[in-house]
């Protein structure tokens, strides 16, 4: 198991110019406690600059944390950096971590090589691999050749191929189409309930948290502000009502209006202008109320809809009832 208690990180930037600069300290982890089992999938999220690239980096060891206690399986990580990089891997979205120009095979014999892995059982790993993620008979053809999902299958190859007790998924459906993200999420859940490896995934997709993760950890500025399973985090925030209102040739009076409108109904009400239109998230339903303003000020609705529930709104949600 994974047990990391109050991590903290704090970067050392320096600022101005010439002879006036100076030395700042940037706290992005101030203490973040958190567990991940063997078999298990915990959803590590949080807004932009919550922290989370920091914590993913602590915890893979890419970076020594500032204070804090970190051990896997017993092993103190902080001491022992390299014991515990033989035991994890990651996999981040958007196409990195391979090498295009190399075949596939090459790639994965490469990776292969780095964690020195003997050279007959990396080939069976491989071929096992190759199996897994569907890449069977594209071993010899270069990577720049390969579609989106092909890269991506082939990255969860290269996450894989040290065979890790822990993985870290950072975006990892990022950029990809439907059909590829459920194939990825169904190797995710796979990887975990039936391989027994303990996953660690960020995504800002909410249908793909609620779909893999047993755990959620909600980070914001820093620090954890909310644990729990999927229903529990769901019972206190994802109840909240979602809609999207667009109104012909909105002015800036026109969204001051419905701010304090909106605002004197639910005091909670967390509104957000986007190219699409105005995204509302109330504490109760509100479509009778959005038409009914819309009628009296004489506002032309182009839409008015409910949507799914939005992660960043949940967060922001829960940021604000801190
Ligand atoms: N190398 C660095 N030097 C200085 N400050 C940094 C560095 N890396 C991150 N930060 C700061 O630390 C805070 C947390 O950043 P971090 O990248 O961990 O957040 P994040 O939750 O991953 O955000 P995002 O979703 O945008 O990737 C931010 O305020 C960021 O500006």
């Amino acid at each position: 198991m994974i047990i990391a208690e109050h991590l903290q990180k704090t970067y050392s930037v320096k600022v101005g110019k010439g002879l006036k600069t100076e030395k700042q300290q940037i706290r992005a982890v101030k203490d973040i406690s958190l567990q991940i089992e063997k078999g298990n999938i915990v959803g590590l999220l949080g807004i932009n600059g919550a922290g989370k690239t920091t914590t993913i980096k602590m915890l893979t060891t890419l970076l020594a944390p500032t204070a804090g206690i970190y051990t896997m399986d017993s092993i103190d990580a902080i001491k022992y950096p390299k014991e515990v990089k033989k035991r994890i891997n990651m996999i981040a979205g958007g196409e990195r971590m391979i090498y295009w120009r190399l075949t596939a095979f090459e790639n994965l014999w490469y990776f292969g090589q780095l964690y020195n892995i003997p050279n007959n059982i990396l080939k069976k790993r491989i071929e096992e691999l190759f199996d897994l993620v569907g890449l069977k008979g594209k071993e010899n053809v270069p990577v720049e050749t390969f579609s989106k999902g092909m890269k991506q299958r082939l990255q969860i190859a290269r996450g894989l191929v040290n065979d890790p007790e822990y993985l870290f998924l950072d975006e990892p459906t990022i950029g990809l189409d439907a059909v590829v993200s459920k194939e990825l999420r169904q190797h995710v859940k796979y990887l975990a309930k039936q391989q027994n490896k303990g996953i660690l995934l960020t995504s800002h997709y909410m249908g793909e948290i609620e779909e893999l993760c047993d755990y959620i950890y909600l980070l914001n500025d820093g620090i954890l502000i909310e644990k729990g399973t999927v229903k529990e985090l769901a019972n206190k925030t994802f109840h909240r009502k979602n809609y999207l209102l667009n109104i012909y040739n909105t002015t800036n009076d026109i969204l001051d209006t419905l701010v304090t409108i909106l605002k004197s109904i639910d005091p909670s009400v967390i509104i957000r202008q986007e190219n699409d239109g105005v995204h509302i998230n109330s504490k109760d339903s509100m479509s009778l109320e959005l038409s009914r303003i819309c009628t009296v000020k004489g506002w032309y609705i182009k839409e008015l809809y409910e949507q799914e529930p939005c992660l960043e709104d949940t967060i922001l949600q829960i940021s604000k009832e801190v």
